[in-house]
Order: C-alpha cells, then structure tokens, then sequence
C-alpha cells in the first residue's frame, strides 16, 4: 500500500467569485518529488499556501499524516517546511543569525540545529557574511535551510529555481534531490523552468486555470515523450509517399516547412537512410530529437497545438 503524507481531496477556492482553484485532488508520497507545472495564474501558489495553512479552502478536505481535523492540520504543519514566493531574510544578519531569529518564531528548541541546516544546503562556511552580500543562489538556499528548521517532512518551494543562473540551479537541483533521498522528504515544488524540472522531479503535476490536467511519473513521461527522426531533403514532396509505400509506415508529421518528424525507425537509420536513396531523396537533415516535459505540456495546454501529437499524449 502506498504512504501518501499528503492528500488534498477535492480543494477548490474562489477569490470573490473568480475561481482560482477547482476541485484538486492528489496524492503525495514519502520522499518523492512532485513538480507542480502550470501557466501564470494557474493556481499553484494558492494551492501551496493552501497546503500550507497561509489560505483556506473554499471548499475540499486536506489531509496531513492521514488526518484533517484542524488540530492535526495544526500539529502536522509542524512538520511542513515552506518557502511560498521570496524567502523572509534579514540582510543585515548572516546566515546564523536569520536562522535564530527564524527558529525563535517557530518555537524550535533544537539546539546547534543552525550549523546542521547550514552544511546541508551548503552554507555552512558563510561565517560573519551578511545576507545582503549573498549571491541569489546563497540567498536561496539560506530560504531553503529556514525551511529545514524543525525537520520537516513535507517541504513546498514556490519557484525555487526562479532568477538563478545555470549554476545557482544545479545547485539548487543536486541539493533538492539529496533532501528527498538522504532524508527521505517529500517535496512539492513549482517552477516555470520545466527543463530544469524535468531532471528534478518524480512526478509532474500540470496544472491548468486552476484544475489538474494530469498528473505523470518520469517514468511514464520519458515512455510517453516520443523519440523521433527529423528529416530535411531535396523532393519533400516524394518523401511521404517513399515513407508509405517502401516503408509502410504512416508514423510521419509532415511540418509547414515541409519537414518530416519520423517516429519509427529511429533504430534503423541505415535501412531508412538506404531506401530514400534507392528513390533519388538526398537528406540534408537527419537528426534524432526528443521531446521534453516543455513540449509535452504545450501540446497538453494546446499553446502549441498539432493535432496528431497532442493525440499521442492524451
Ligand atoms: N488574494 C487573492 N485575491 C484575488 N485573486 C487572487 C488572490 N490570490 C490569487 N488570486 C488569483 O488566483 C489565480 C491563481 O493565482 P496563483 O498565484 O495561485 O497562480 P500561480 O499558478 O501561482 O501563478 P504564478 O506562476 O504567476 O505564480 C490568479 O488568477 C490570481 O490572480
């Protein structure tokens, strides 16, 4: 049986009127990483905050630790460690300090529990520096270790990744994977960055004018993204017809620009490239692609709609 730390049942909140979330319901398991996907407004944030006790819901149950009465909402907020929009830093302490003042609102006994936060995302070694002269990617990772403090076991990081530059977010990618695998926490994380998400996440939650559109493992994602030849050449208008008749396959999208996305023979590229030359076609484009969790969610959203491929994912 699986351990769901989390469940939200059919939340739904309006915002006078105005819908923002309409009856979300998942499931989140130990130590697993969930990517939340969705456009501006798409009602990430305020799920999050919902999550988080910062909202409340217009309607729906949440459950924490299998249970949802307000009391153990309360107690199981505990354990919940969230960094919702900017991390509230104090620039003109360093990182020790933040952390005090962070552990005295919290009510958190724990002694040295700041120097334990600060090795883990790495900030350990910051001394006297104060937070003002932190890069972006210090200054998120010190929001993160405020989120450690009490040993959470759920975390919620609204774009964490936001602003960081290609090293600040690897930083942030190895340090979000190790808090899932070393110490087994479940964490919920939104991004816009969806290349980036896709190397992050286990599974991906896409989110859409407040309702979920679907919820995939990696796993699934990398069966479902679809490898596929694409090919340029000098009669593009024999090429389909070579593809149908001496190949027999109808697995082909012909582009506007009248390239061809080939889904089958991705292996055989010999035995491919050696029929079109038996029919005169020279290919000058003859490259593999894959699709990425970006446009397996345009094609979701539609933002990029083509019909034969949105039916492949759907
Ligand atoms: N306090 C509020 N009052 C009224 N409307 C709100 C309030 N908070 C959020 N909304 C609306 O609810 C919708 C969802 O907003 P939310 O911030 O959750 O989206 P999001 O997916 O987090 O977007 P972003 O990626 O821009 O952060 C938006 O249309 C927003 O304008």
């Amino acid at each position: 049986m699986k351990h769901y730390i989390l469940e939200a049942k059919n939340i739904s909140k309006t915002y006078n009127g105005f819908q923002a979330l309409e009856n979300v319901s998942l499931s989140l398991e130990k130590g697993k990483i969930y990517g939340l996907i969705g456009q501006n407004g798409a009602g990430k944030t305020t799920f999050m905050r919902i999550i988080a006790g910062l909202s409340f819901p217009t309607s729906g149950e949440l459950y924490l630790f299998h249970q949802s009465s307000q009391k153990a909402l309360q107690a199981g907020r505990k354990q919940m460690g969230s960094m919702i929009e900017n991390p509230s830093i104090l620039d003109n302490m360093n990182a020790r300090d933040n952390l005090r003042v962070h552990k005295i609102m919290k009510g958190i006994k724990e002694e040295n529990t700041e120097q334990r936060v600060l090795e883990i995302v790495g900030l350990g070694h910051t001394g006297k520096k104060k937070a003002k002269d932190f890069s972006l990617g210090m200054r998120q990772r010190l929001g993160i270790a405020i989120t450690l403090l009490g040993n959470p076991e759920i975390l919620m990081l609204d774009e964490p990744v936001n602003g960081l530059d290609p090293s600040g977010i690897a930083e942030i990618r190895q340090l979000i994977k190790k808090l899932a695998a070393k110490h087994q926490m479940t964490i919920l994380l939104s991004s816009h960055h969806l290349a980036e998400l896709h190397q992050t996440a286990d599974e991906f939650i896409i989110v859409n004018e407040g309702k979920i559109l679907k919820t995939l493992s990696h796993n699934t994602l990398e069966q479902q993204i679809d490898k596929h030849l694409l090919i340029d050449c000098n009669e593009p208008e024999k090429l389909p017809k070579v593809l149908r008749e001496s190949l027999h396959t109808e697995n082909f999208i012909v582009q506007p620009d009248q390239s061809v996305k080939l889904y089958d023979f991705t292996d055989e590229k010999e035995k491919l490239s050696k029929t079109l030359i038996e029919h005169g076609i020279i290919v000058t484009t003859f490259a593999t692609q894959e699709e990425s969790l970006e446009s397996y969610y345009l094609h979701l959203i539609g933002g990029q709609a083509d019909a034969t491929i949105k039916s492949r994912f759907l």
